[in-house]
Parts: C-alpha cells; structure tokens; sequence
C-alpha cells in the first residue's frame, strides 16, 4: 500500500485521533456483536503500548444529524473499557468546549470516546455548507496530533471524519485492520493465485450485480446463488415463480451472461433449487429443476449445485465470498450456504469473506477461523471489490 500505516507514525506522547467503525449492533444498551471493536485493538492498544492517548471516533446507526441518545456510543465505549487495560472515558458531545478540556487533559496511556459523530449533519455533509462541515473537521483535527484510520467498514463514505479531516492534520495513516482488509482484497483483486471463483448471492441485487461485473476480467468462476440468480433466470427466460427478482437488472443480468460467455468465464447458476410454498420456515417444500412454478418461491439451491459449486470451490486458490447461498437463517434453507461455507473451509484457498450476513453465516458456521480473512466491511467490501477507489483510503497520507 502506498500509504502511511500506523507503524510509520511516531506516537511516543502524542494524541492519536483515530476513526474506528463501531457501527455495531445494540440491544438494550449492549452490544450485540463486538467483532468490529476486537478487530480495532491492534491498532488501539498499539497506540498506548507505544506512549500514546487515543482521541476514538465512530457513527453508529443512522441517526441524521440529530443528538439522539438512541444511537450513543456508550454501549461501545462500555464494550471497550472491558477489552482494554486502560481507561477509557466517553466524552458528552463530538465537539464543543466540555469535549475540548477533555481531550486537553487525557494522559497518555488512556482512550477518549467522542459521542457518535453522526450526531452532527456536518459528518455526512448533508443539509450543511461546505464551510460548516470544514469547520466541524477543522475541530474534530484539532483533537489530534497525527490521524489514523481503522474504519474500514466505512471507507466507502467521504464523511467529515473520514475524509474532510485529513485535510487538516499532517500525517494521516492506515491502522492495521484497514491495512489488512487493503492487503487482502487487494490482493484478491489484482494478482489472485488461480484458479479465482467468487460466490456472490444474497438480497441485494442491484448492490451486488456490479461485482459480478468487474470479475469478470478477473475470475475464473463465478457461482452464483441466493436470491440473485432468479434475476438471471428471468434474463435466460426461465420461470420463477415467487422467487426474489429485479426486474430493472434483468437486462444487465442477460448482458453479464453475454460478457461471460464471450470472455470465457465460467459463470454457474443453480442447477436445482430448493422451493417453498411461502416465505416461512414452516412452509411446503420440495427440490426443482432451473424452472419454478407460479406458487412457489426458491429459497436456497438444490443438491445437485451444492455438489458443483463445492467441487468448484475444492480447487480454487483464492475465494471471495459475499452473500449467502439461501436463507440461511430458516433451517429448511440453510444447507446451501452451510454446505459451501464448509466447502471454503477446507479448501486449500485464500478466503475472503465480506458482507453483514455471510459473516453472520461463517459465524454460525463455526469454521471463521478456517478464512484467511473475514473482512469487517458490508458495503465497503462490495465497493472496493467493485474497483472503485474508497475516499477514506484516498484521504490518507501518501507515503
Ligand atoms: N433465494 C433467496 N430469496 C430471498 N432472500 C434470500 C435468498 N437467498 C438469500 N436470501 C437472503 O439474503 C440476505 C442476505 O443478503 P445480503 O445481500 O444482505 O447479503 P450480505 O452478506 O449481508 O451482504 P452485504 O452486507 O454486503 O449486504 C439474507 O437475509 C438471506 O435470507
Ligand atoms: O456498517 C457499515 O456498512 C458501515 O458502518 C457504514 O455504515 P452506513 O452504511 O450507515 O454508512
């Protein structure tokens, strides 16, 4: 990677202000999964092991510019202070005066927790000036000596903590999360060991049909399952019953078909589905061929593309995976995901998995210490792996 890591920064009593994603789930003012806030203590604890205080930024949720306390970072900062040695503190605000004494008075060794900085529209720049959200990443700059990001997840968003803040603190380098997920999608993406086959399924059609795209001149194999291959049956004039479609993407689906078969790209669809009655765990099912009748909806693949896709992944030597296989949270249509994922598992590949509900699958799975890297980036993941440059890796200091 062309820019300064964090093992470039000297950071013997100096405040490191560092943007995490801490965008986790809560219930009940705890949090659910920590996995991002443990994928974030390399960095941290480099940080104070080598003399520095830590300024940590984050979002949580969504909550559009306005302070509300539903999405405070405290069950975060609570999560932390049980992970870490050090002390940590949760600041009232983001920015402001009381913030400001705070961080003037944190000693080296201990970490400071700024308030969810979506609580200000200046974050996200939207329903502000340019000037007012320079001016709110001018203070949130002053927090720190040098700037360090660890927030891969939200690399793909050009906010003021991400992206604006760079502009005003000299050295701004990549922590070591960000610098492993740079390490391994890039590497999956520029030079993959052959043979390379994506799996790519899951929900979201129109957030993922772009990937499919951009692999093409990288793959050797694309399988595809989920609720996305339906969109490419409609494309190959197939019936789908009930099945998951977008109908605005069917004629991108007919021209990827295209693009693989001139290109030479194995690109597999489900040779038999595994079909329900109704979208329940309880419901009828049965296994079908690649045509589904009016009545009934595919909720995983059949068998038969278990079998193909395992044997697929059996001989690559890298894997990248986003998206599950079926719904995989209903017993009745887990297998498929299930199958593969210990199919990824055993093979003697380097596997990348990406994405909010694979992950979740891999999890559940019991084998997400068999991937070579699990990356903490849903949307993130998907747009680097479509080839677009992330702004909060840009915003760094180039080396
Ligand atoms: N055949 C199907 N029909 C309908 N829904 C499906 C089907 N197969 C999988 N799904 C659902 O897709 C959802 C996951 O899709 P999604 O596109 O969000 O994947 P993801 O891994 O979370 O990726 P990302 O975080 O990048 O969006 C799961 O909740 C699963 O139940
Ligand atoms: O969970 C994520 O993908 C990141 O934290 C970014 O969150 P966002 O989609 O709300 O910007």
């Amino acid at each position: 990677m062309n820019k300064l890591t964090i093992k470039d920064l000297d950071v013997q009593g100096k405040r490191v202000l560092m943007r995490v994603d801490f965008n986790v789930p809560v219930k009940d003012g705890v949090v659910g999964d920590d996995t991002r806030i443990t994928a974030a203590l390399p960095s941290i604890n480099y940080v104070l092991e080598n003399g520095g205080s830590l300024v940590l930024m984050s979002h949580c949720g969504r909550p559009k510019g306005e302070k509300n306390m539903e999405f405070t970072l405290k069950p975060a900062a609570d999560r932390l202070a049980e992970l870490v040695s050090a002390k940590v503190t949760l600041a009232p605000d983001v920015i402001g005066p009381e913030v400001k004494a705070l961080v003037e008075a944190l000693p080296a060794g201990e970490i400071l927790v700024l308030e969810n900085v979506r609580f200000y529209k200046e974050e996200e720049g939207k329903g502000c000036t340019a000037e007012e959200q320079d001016a709110f990443a001018k203070e949130l700059a002053s927090f720190g000596d040098v700037y360090v990001s660890d927030a891969f997840g939200t690399a793909h968003r050009a906010h003021a903590s991400m992206a604006v803040v760079t502009k005003y603190i000299d050295q701004c380098a990549a922590g070591f999360l960000l610098s492993k997920e740079i390490e391994y999608l890039g590497k999956a993406l520029e030079a993959p060991v052959k043979p390379f086959v994506a799996i790519i399924g899951g929900a979201k059609i129109s957030g993922k049909i772009d990937v499919v795209t951009n692999f093409l001149d990288k793959c050797d194999a694309i399988l595809i399952g989920g609720g996305m291959a339906y969109t490419f049956y409609k494309a190959q004039g197939k019936a789908i019953g009930g099945s998951l479609v977008e109908d605005d993407k069917v004629e991108l689906a007919g021209q990827i078909l295209q693009q693989a078969e001139a290109k030479g790209v194995k690109l597999m669809l489900p040779v038999d589905n595994m079909v329900a009655d109704a979208f329940s765990a309880d419901a009828n099912t049965k296994v079908v061929g690649d045509s589904i009748e009016d009545g009934w909806m595919a909720l995983d693949i059949g068998p038969k593309t278990i079998e193909l896709y395992c044997n697929e992944v059996a001989s690559a030597k890298t894997v990248v995976w986003n998206g599950p296989m079926g719904c995989f949270e209903m017993k009745p249509f887990a297998a498929g995901t299930f199958s593969v994922c210990e199919a990824v598992a055993k093979s003697d590949s380097i596997s990348i998995i990406g994405g909010g509900d694979s992950v979740a699958a891999v999890n559940l799975s019991g084998v997400a210490d068999q991937m070579s890297h699990v990356s903490t980036g849903g949307g993130a993941s998907l747009e680097f792996m479509e080839g677009k440059q992330l702004p909060g890796i840009v915003a760094l200091t180039d080396k």
